[in-house]
């Protein structure tokens, strides 16, 4: 049995966590917010789930290098220095960060990849989401997860091809350029479309949360795949063998 800690627990997906582990036959070690005990909660854990917010990542990340344990990591609104930041980390415990820990965005990433791989820049890919009003970051971790798979089945870099959202008179459409559109409001809890647009036809991607489970169940499987493995930044794809 593993001692699972998490980083957010009285969040929306804190909550849905705590089920999850104890769904699993895992114990839940503790749980804290903004003003907890870090370095406690990770002295009494065999692993830790972050879900919370990017600017506590590197006092969660350091936590658990000085305790020597691996982190799940799924907050979102990730920027390149908390990539770094990761990549740092990685270097002394094991340590899994992703924007979306479902089974069905894992293989849908796949897909786009492979899709975007076989058709060319005529075919422009525009990614849509939408979710609840109380969200905060935008595009949401799983846009630019997508968009980063795309850029990678075209060999380019999201960086260099992401127009991240329009106003006013932007222009036509650059080719070779990945779009994003966000959606904010009700009490979604996470939808993902990604376009392709070709010369008269069209090819879409769809993958619908109806609920939080589905990320809950793939950061605890997450966190089990992760606790015997060896330093290094791991991925959803090898914890769900796809
Ligand atoms: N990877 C995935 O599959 C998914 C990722 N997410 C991401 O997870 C994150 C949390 O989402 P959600 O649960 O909806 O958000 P909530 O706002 O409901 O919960 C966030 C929790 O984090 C805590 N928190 C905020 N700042 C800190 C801090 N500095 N140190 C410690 N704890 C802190 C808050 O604690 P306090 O009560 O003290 O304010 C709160 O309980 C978001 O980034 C979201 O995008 C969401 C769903 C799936
Ligand atoms: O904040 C959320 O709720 C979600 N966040 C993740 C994201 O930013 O992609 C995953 C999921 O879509 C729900």
């Amino acid at each position: 049995m593993a001692r699972i800690g998490i980083i957010g627990s009285a969040g929306r997906m804190g909550q849905a966590i705590a089920e999850a582990i104890t769904a699993a036959g895992e114990e839940l070690s503790g749980g804290i917010g903004r003003d907890g005990d870090l370095g406690a909660l990770a002295a009494h854990s065999d692993v830790l789930i972050d879900f919370s917010s990017p600017t506590a990542l590197e006092a969660n990340l350091d936590a658990a290098v000085d305790a020597g344990i691996p982190i799940v990591v799924g907050t979102t609104g990730l920027e390149e220095r908390h990539h770094w930041l990761i990549d740092a980390a990685a270097q002394h415990i094991p340590v899994l960060q992703t924007g979306n820990t479902s089974l069905g965005v894992t293989l849908l990433a796949h897909l786009v990849r492979e899709a975007a791989s076989k058709l060319g820049e005529d075919w422009d890919i525009e990614i849509v989401e939408t979710h609840h009003r109380m969200k905060v970051d935008s595009p949401s971790g799983t846009a630019l997860l997508l968009g980063d798979a795309a850029a990678k089945g075209r060999e380019v870099s999201l960086s260099d091809t992401a127009v991240r959202g329009r106003d006013g008179i932007t222009g036509k459409r650059e080719a070779g350029t990945i779009g994003f559109a966000a959606l904010r409001g009700g009490t979604v809890a996470g939808d993902h479309t990604v376009h392709f647009l070709g010369d008269n036809e069209r090819l879409s991607f769809s993958h619908l949360a109806e609920n939080r489970t589905i990320f809950a169940k793939g950061a605890v499987k997450a966190a089990q795949w992760l606790k015997d493995k060896h330093a290094g930044r791991y991925t959803m794809p090898e914890v769900l063998d796809l």
